[in-house]
Formats: structure tokens, C-alpha cells, sequence
């Protein structure tokens, strides 16, 4: 081996090892490093025929074997992993040099660790990547953050790597700061919402249409062949078809029903949550996530509550149908509240996170992929990023034509039985954005009653008390 290495990558697990050898493959020369001895050098070994890899056993040598200014990728687990890989690499590192995190770290933590780095005279890239292990492999999405200037050295590294979609890179700088890791975390939070619909409309064909796992897998594929073509939907109709060989039973009957999280949809549900955001779709699969990891209340239930029996009665193409366009409202509506809260939180931190430009980049490499994001990038080419995408001419004209499908799907499923906690969320979101009388005028008083906090009126301006203690019931004007 000769020569120095032209980028480092940091944790050689799952997402790095495959970063790894994309870049390798691309004619990188890449230093190597992982906290777990040998693994680096077991790495390199057995992937030196598709490019140069320099493994390192300490950072000293890790440094020593990088041309500057030195560009090191991190991909360890977010969190306390995340900072220690981080104060490694400001030992070794000199002024200029780049670190950049791809983990799925929170964008608060990002903001913090750029402070510090920054003060060391070294640039802290928080970084976005999406694709799991054959997209980092292969060709992932990417979505930069940190400094702009840190990305004119970094841009023709990282877009070298990054899926294509047509000859264009998915990879461009989204934002100063937190931005890149910001909106990574809604783009998890849109993959939940995603999966939660398919697997809702799984648990409907299944359990109210009486198909087996095969035949839901021909439908899903039949789907994919239209405009709910996503990488999602492909592997649904892959993994349902899958038979578990020790079994012979359809794997999905094998496999344990607790959905795991490891925190990005859960902080996107608490981020819209402190942002006023209704990011509902994406808050219903992230708790259905929850309720289904219960395990003890949901044992307990059944014996308290009786077994669950669902109403099984096969509803033929009609159900199909109405399904599909469900599916591909709720997937519109998802995709909607994810854009906007990515919308209100530049507002509220300061970014500029163009819409059209992060649409692009999601069509290929990431796990979202799908045919709508084509849709979304040319809606979003007018340049208004504060109209919801629900509510653009071309994308409400879809949904109005799924509302009395979808509407249909929900209230069979609840008569029948068939918990659909996402499908159910995106058509109340929209039954509630267009009531011009909704509930919360009640609420509304509910608070004024009890904590004198104050309400508007319709008929005129200004704030108001009523004072419920007085028999009269006066109201006061404040403003
Ligand atoms: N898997 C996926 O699909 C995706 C994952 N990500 C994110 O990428 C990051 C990596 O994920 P993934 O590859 O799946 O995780 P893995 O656990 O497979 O790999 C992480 C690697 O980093 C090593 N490591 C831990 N701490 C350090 C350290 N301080 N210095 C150097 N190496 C260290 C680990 O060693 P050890 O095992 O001994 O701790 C392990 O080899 C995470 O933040 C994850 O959220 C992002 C997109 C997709
Ligand atoms: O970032 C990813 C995909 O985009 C990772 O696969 C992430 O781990 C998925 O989140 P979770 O583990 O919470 O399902």
C-alpha cells in the first residue's frame, strides 16, 4: 500500500464497512478505524480487492496515514459513542481538518459538538445518510449540514459516492448547523409513517380479507407498479413472500411483532410536538410502534378485554381499491406534515432548507424513495415552501379523490375491529384542518373556566375572561 489515505472512516460496522468500500470502489484511498481491535484491519482484509484501504490501530496512526486536510466519517451509535469518537479524532487532528458524523444523531447534540469542535479549529459536518447497508454500499442519500464552506471541500467526496438519480447526485449541503442530521431525523420520521401504513394495510387484506401473506405480497407488488411505487412497498411484497425454513410458515407468522426504535421518530414526534407542528401520521406509527413493544398490557388485555376476533369478511376488488388509494392519500398526508415541520423549524432555528432540493435528493439512495417524491420536487419548483404539500392544486386534487376510499377503509376497519392507528390519524388530520368548527372551542373555555386563561372571539379582536365564579357570568376584554 502505498500513498495517503483521502478519507477516514470511523466505526467499521454495518453502515461503515459499506460506506467503506463504496468509496474504495471509487478509487478512495480510506483509512480505517474501530474501537473494537482487529476489526478495522478484518475489514480491510477482506474487502482489498475492490480498492485501497489503510487500517489503523490507533488514532496517532490514523492521523499519520490521512492527507490534509484530513476528512474523517464517523458511523458509530449516536449519542455517548458518537462524542468519544469525536474527542479521539481533536487529539489527532490539526486546524482544517473535517469531521464529519453520518450516525443518526440528534440535531441538538449536532449544534453542541459543532461548537466545540469549531473551537479546536477543526469543521464539524453533522451529516444525514440514508439507505441502510446496500445503500451505503452502493449509493446512498446524503444530507450535509455544518458549515457551507466545510462542504466545498466534502461535496465532490460525498457526491462521488451518493445513489444518482438521472446523472444527479442525491447529495447537496441542506444547511447550516443541525440542519443535515434535522432533516434526517423527519426523513425517519416519514419512514415510519411509510412502514406503518404498509403494515396496516398488511394486517387489513389479511385479517378482513381472509389473504394469505402471498397473496397480500401480489397485491403490494401490483400496487408498486403505480403510483405508490416506493422501496418500501418492493420489499414488503420480498418479505412477504419469504417462508421461514425451519417452519416452513410464512416468515411473517415467525416473526416477533414488537417493533424496535432506536429515537429518530421519536424525536421528530417531540420536535413537532415543541414546534406546534401536527405531524399526526408520523406521532400514530411511532406510538404504534410503542404499544405494540407492551408486551405484558397486551397479554394482559386479552384476558381482561377477551380475545380479539376480527370481523373477517373478504370485500373483493372493492376493498382493494379503496385500500390502495387510502394508502396513497395517508402516504401524501405523511409526507406533507414531515415537509412542513421541516418548514416551521427553519423558521424557528434559522435555516433555509429548500423543499424542492431535499425532494430531489430522496428520490433515490434512502429508504423513502418512492415515485411521490417526483411529484413533490416538481410541486415544490414554485419555490412556496410555507403551503402545505396537501394543499398544492395538483397534490388536493389527489386527496380529495382518495378522501370517500379512504373514509371507507377506516370506518370498515373500526366496525371490524382492525386497529389502523396511521390510516386513522391522516384522515382525522384532514377532517380537522377543513371543520371551520372545531371542538377546541370548548377546550378553549374548558381553560378559561378553570385557569382564567384567557379565549378570542369570532365577532371581535382581542382577549377575553369570562369570570364563571360570578353568577353573571361577565366578560372582561383584556386587550
Ligand atoms: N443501520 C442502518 O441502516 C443505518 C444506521 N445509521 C446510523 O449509523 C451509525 C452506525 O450504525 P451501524 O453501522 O448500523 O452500527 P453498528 O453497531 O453496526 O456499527 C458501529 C460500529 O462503530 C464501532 N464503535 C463504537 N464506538 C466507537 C468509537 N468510539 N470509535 C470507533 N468505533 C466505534 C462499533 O464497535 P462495537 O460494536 O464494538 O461497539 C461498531 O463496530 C448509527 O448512528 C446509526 O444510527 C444511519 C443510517 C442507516
Ligand atoms: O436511519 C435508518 C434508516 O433510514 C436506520 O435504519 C435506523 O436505524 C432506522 O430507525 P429505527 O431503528 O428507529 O427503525
Amino acid at each position: 500500500m502505498t500513498g495517503k489515505a483521502d478519507v477516514a472512516v470511523i466505526g467499521t460496522g454495518v453502515m461503515g464497512r459499506s460506506l467503506a468500500r463504496n468509496f474504495a470502489r471509487h478509487g478512495h484511498t480510506v483509512a480505517l478505524f474501530d474501537v473494537a481491535p482487529g476489526r478495522a484491519a478484518q475489514v480491510a482484509q477482506e474487502h482489498s480487492a475492490e480498492g485501497n484501504f489503510i487500517p489503523a490501530q490507533d488514532p496517532a496512526e490514523l492521523a499519520q496515514s490521512m492527507s490534509t486536510p484530513r476528512v474523517a466519517i464517523l458511523l458509530v451509535p449516536a449519542g455517548e459513542p458518537t462524542d468519544q469518537a469525536i474527542d479521539m479524532l481533536c487529539e489527532v487532528f490539526s486546524a482544517g481538518d473535517i469531521i464529519v458524523d453520518m450516525g443518526n444523531s440528534f440535531y441538538v447534540d449536532t449544534e453542541r459538538r459543532e461548537k466545540l469542535v469549531t473551537q479546536r479549529d477543526l469543521h464539524f459536518v453533522g451529516c444525514g445518510i440514508s439507505g441502510g447497508e446496500s445503500g451505503a454500499l452502493n449509493g446512498p442519500a446524503i444530507m450535509p449540514g455544518g458549515a457551507q464552506k466545510a462542504y466545498e471541500r466534502l461535496g465532490p467526496l460525498l457526491e462521488s459516492i451518493s445513489a444518482q438519480f438521472q446523472g444527479e447526485p442525491c447529495c447537496t449541503w441542506v444547511g447550516p448547523g443541525g440542519a443535515g442530521h434535522y432533516v434526517k431525523m423527519v426523513h425517519n420520521g416519514i419512514e415510519y409513517a411509510d412502514m406503518e401504513l404498509l403494515s396496516e394495510a398488511y394486517q387489513l387484506l389479511r385479517y378482513r380479507n381472509g389473504m394469505s401473506p402471498k397473496e397480500i405480497s401480489e397485491v403490494f407488488s401490483r400496487w408498486n407498479e403505480g403510483p405508490l411505487h416506493s422501496y418500501l412497498l418492493e420489499i414488503s411484497a420480498d418479505i412477504l413472500q419469504h417462508t421461514d425454513a425451519k417452519t416452513n410458515q410464512p416468515f411473517i407468522d415467525i416473526i416477533c411483532d414488537e417493533a424496535g426504535q432506536k429515537g429518530t421518530g421519536s424525536w421528530t414526534v417531540q420536535n413537532a410536538l415543541t414546534l406546534g407542528a401536527g405531524s399526526t401520521i408520523i406521532a400514530a406509527a411511532t406510538f404504534a410502534r410503542a404499544v405494540s413493544s407492551q408486551r405484558v398490557h397486551r397479554d394482559l388485555a386479552r384476558g381482561v378485554l377477551g380475545e380479539w376476533v376480527p370481523d373477517t369478511a373478504p370485500g373483493g376488488s372493492d376493498l382493494l381499491d379503496n385500500l390502495e388509494k387510502a394508502v396513497y392519500g395517508a402516504k401524501i398526508v405523511a409526507y406533507s406534515q414531515g415537509l412542513s415541520q421541516i418548514r416551521t423549524a427553519c423558521k424557528e432555528y434559522g435555516w433555509t432548507v429548500d423543499l424542492a432540493k431535499l425532494a430531489s435528493i430522496w428520490r433515490a439512495g434512502c429508504i423513502i424513495q418512492a415515485q411521490l417524491l417526483q411529484d413533490i420536487m416538481e410541486t415544490y419548483q414554485d419555490g412556496d415552501f410555507d403551503t402545505p404539500l396537501l394543499l398544492k392544486p395538483a397534490i388536493s386534487a389527489v386527496i380529495k379523490d382518495a378522501l370517500p376510499a379512504w373514509r371507507a377503509v377506516v370506518s370498515d376497519s373500526i366496525k371490524a375491529g382492525i386497529a389502523l392507528p396511521a390510516l386513522s390519524a391522516g384522515l382525522a388530520y384532514l377532517d380537522s384542518l377543513r371543520c371551520p368548527s372545531l371542538p377546541t372551542a370548548l377546550v378553549q373555555a374548558q381553560r378559561d373556566f378553570f385557569g382564567a386563561h384567557t379565549y378570542r372571539r369570532r365577532d371581535c379582536e382581542g382577549s377575553f375572561h369570562t369570570r364563571w365564579e360570578n353568577p353573571q357570568r361577565p366578560e372582561i376584554a383584556l386587550s
